[in-house]
C-alpha cells in the first residue's frame, strides 16, 4: 500500500527506508538503517526527482502510481547516478517510453554504464542554470560535480523554493513518518549520523562543498530536501553552519579524539590515563576509541569534529597496528587537515610504529604534531607516565589558544 506525503505545492516525498541492511555501500555500519527520498511534482507536467534503491523498489512503485492516478510520468530529473536513487530507471523507462531523462552529460554516460542502454532518445541534457518549465513549477539546475559523484546536480524549484539537493544534507539512518528535520530532536538523534555520513560520503570534496554553498546562498531557499533523512523547512542554519564547518575541515568544539591500537593493553592504558589527565585538566569531551572495534567511519567522523588528534599504536610486524593503519589511511583518502595531534607508540624489541604513524600524518596537509611524543616499552612505566603527563600539558595549552 501507498505511504506518501505531500512536503510542498504539487509536491509528494515518495520516499522509503530499509531498516535489514547492515552497511551502507557495502561499507559503512548503519546500525539504524537507510532512507531513499525522492520527490514527485504533480504540474501541467509530472516530474519525478530521482529514484530509489532497489531495496525500497516495491514501496516506491505503489506510492508512485497512487500519486501519478493514471497520470503518465513526462519527466525524471537525474541529479545523481549513483545505484541507490537510480536502480528504478530502467523500469520506468519501459513503462514511459516517452519519458524524458534530465540530467547532465555525465549522468547520461553513467546511465549507458550501470543499465546498459542508449538513454539518447530520452535524454534532455542540462548545464549550469539552465530551467525546466512543468506549468506553474520552473526547476532550475545548478551542477554539483563530486558533491559525491561527478554527474550531481541540485534542482531549484523556482516556485516553492525547495532545493532538491541530492546527497548534500543527507545522512545515515532509517526514517520513519517524521521526514522534517523539524519533527524530530535532530540535533540529540541526528546530527552525529548527518556528520559520519558526510565526512565518509563527500567529505574529501570540501571544495565542491564549499561552492556549492556559495550557489545555493543566492538562492531563496525554504525547504531542502535531499535524498537521504530529513527535509529541511526551517532553522537551516543547524545544518548549514555545520556544512560550512566541515567542508572547511573545522573543528567544532574543543573535544579531543584519542584513538589506540593495542594487543595486549599497554598502549589501551597510555591513551586512558591520558585521557584521565585530561579531563582532570578540564578539556571538555574526551573520547578514547579502541581501532580494532570502532567502525573508522565512526572515528573519521569524530576526527572531523575534533580540534586534537591523538594516536596511540602498538608496533605490529615492524609496522603500524592493523586498525590504526586502517584509519591512517581513511584519514588521508578523506584530505583530514589542520589538526593538532598527539602520538603515543609502543614496542617490545623494535618500537617502529611511532616513526610509521608520523609519516602518515605528515602527508595531510596542516598537521601540527605536538613535540611531547609519548614511548611506552612494553607496559606504563615512570617515564612514560611523565611524557603523558607532558603531551596532556601540551594538549591543554594548545586548546588555550
Ligand atoms: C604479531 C606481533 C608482532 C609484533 N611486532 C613487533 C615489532 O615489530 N616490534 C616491536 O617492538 N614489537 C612488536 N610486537 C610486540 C608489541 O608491539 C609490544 O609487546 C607492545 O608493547 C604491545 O603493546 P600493547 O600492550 O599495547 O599491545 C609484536 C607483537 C605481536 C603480537
Amino acid at each position: 500500500m501507498y505511504n506518501v506525503r505531500m512536503i510542498g505545492e504539487d509536491t509528494w516525498w515518495l520516499g522509503a527506508s530499509d531498516r535489514r541492511i547492515q552497511l551502507f555501500e557495502n561499507t559503512y555500519p548503519v546500525p539504524n538503517g537507510m532512507s531513499y527520498n525522492n520527490y514527485l511534482i504533480m504540474d501541467e507536467k509530472t516530474c519525478l526527482l530521482d529514484g530509489v534503491d532497489e531495496s525500497v523498489s516495491r514501496q516506491f512503485e505503489e506510492n508512485l502510481a497512487h500519486v501519478l492516478d493514471g497520470r503518465p510520468l513526462d519527466y525524471l530529473v537525474i541529479d545523481h547516478m549513483e545505484p541507490d536513487h537510480c536502480a528504478v530507471i530502467p523500469d520506468l523507462v519501459r513503462r514511459w517510453p516517452n519519458l524524458k531523462l534530465v540530467g547532465t552529460p555525465k549522468a547520461f554516460d553513467l546511465v549507458r554504464q550501470f543499465h546498459g542502454f542508449d538513454p539518447t532518445p530520452h535524454a534532455i541534457k542540462v548545464k549550469e542554470g539552465d530551467t525546466l518549465s512543468l506549468g506553474r513549477h520552473t526547476l532550475q539546475f545548478v551542477l554539483a560535480p563530486m558533491v559525491h559523484w561527478p554527474e550531481v546536480m541540485v534542482s531549484y524549484d523556482q516556485l516553492t523554493g525547495t532545493l532538491f539537493s541530492a546527497d548534500a544534507f543527507g545522512a545515515f539512518g532509517a526514517t520513519g513518518g517524521a521526514i522534517f528535520a523539524d519533527e524530530v530532536d535532530w540535533e540529540r538523534d541526528w546530527a552525529d549520523e548527518a556528520r559520519r555520513y558526510y565526512t565518509n560520503i563527500v567529505g574529501k570534496y570540501g571544495m565542491q562543498v564549499t561552492s556549492l554553498l556559495k550557489k545555493a546562498s543566492k538562492l531563496d531557499i525554504k525547504e531542502i530536501a535531499p535524498l537521504h533523512a530529513h527535509i529541511w523547512r526551517r532553522d537551516f542554519d543547524q545544518i548549514l553552519s555545520r556544512y560550512q564547518k566541515w567542508a572547511a575541515y573545522e573543528p567544532e568544539d574543543k573535544s579531543v579524539a584519542i584513538f589506540y591500537g593495542s594487543i595486549y593493553g599497554g598502549t589501551a592504558n597510555a591513551a586512558d590515563i591520558l585521557s584521565t589527565k585530561l579531563a582532570e585538566a578540564g578539556v571538555h569531551d574526551v573520547r578514547v576509541y579502541d581501532v580494532s572495534k570502532t567502525p573508522v567511519s565512526e572515528m573519521l567522523s569524530q576526527s572531523f569534529r575534533s580540534p586534537v588528534l591523538v594516536f596511540a599504536s602498538a608496533t605490529y610486524n615492524m609496522g603500524i597496528f592493523d586498525g590504526m593503519r586502517e584509519l591512517l589511511e581513511d584519514l588521508n583518502a578523506h584530505a583530514m587537515k589542520n589538526r593538532t595531534v598527539g602520538v603515543i607508540y609502543n614496542g617490545s624489541w623494535a618500537p617502529q610504529a611511532g616513526s610509521l604513524m608520523l609519516d602518515a600524518i605528515q602527508r595531510m596537509k596542516g598537521m601540527e604534531v605536538l613535540d611531547a611524543e609519548v614511548h611506552v616499552t612494553s607496559a606504563v612505566d615512570e617515564g612514560a607516565l611523565e611524557q603523558i603527563d607532558a603531551l596532556s600539558a601540551a594538549i591543554v595549552a594548545k586548546l588555550a589558544e
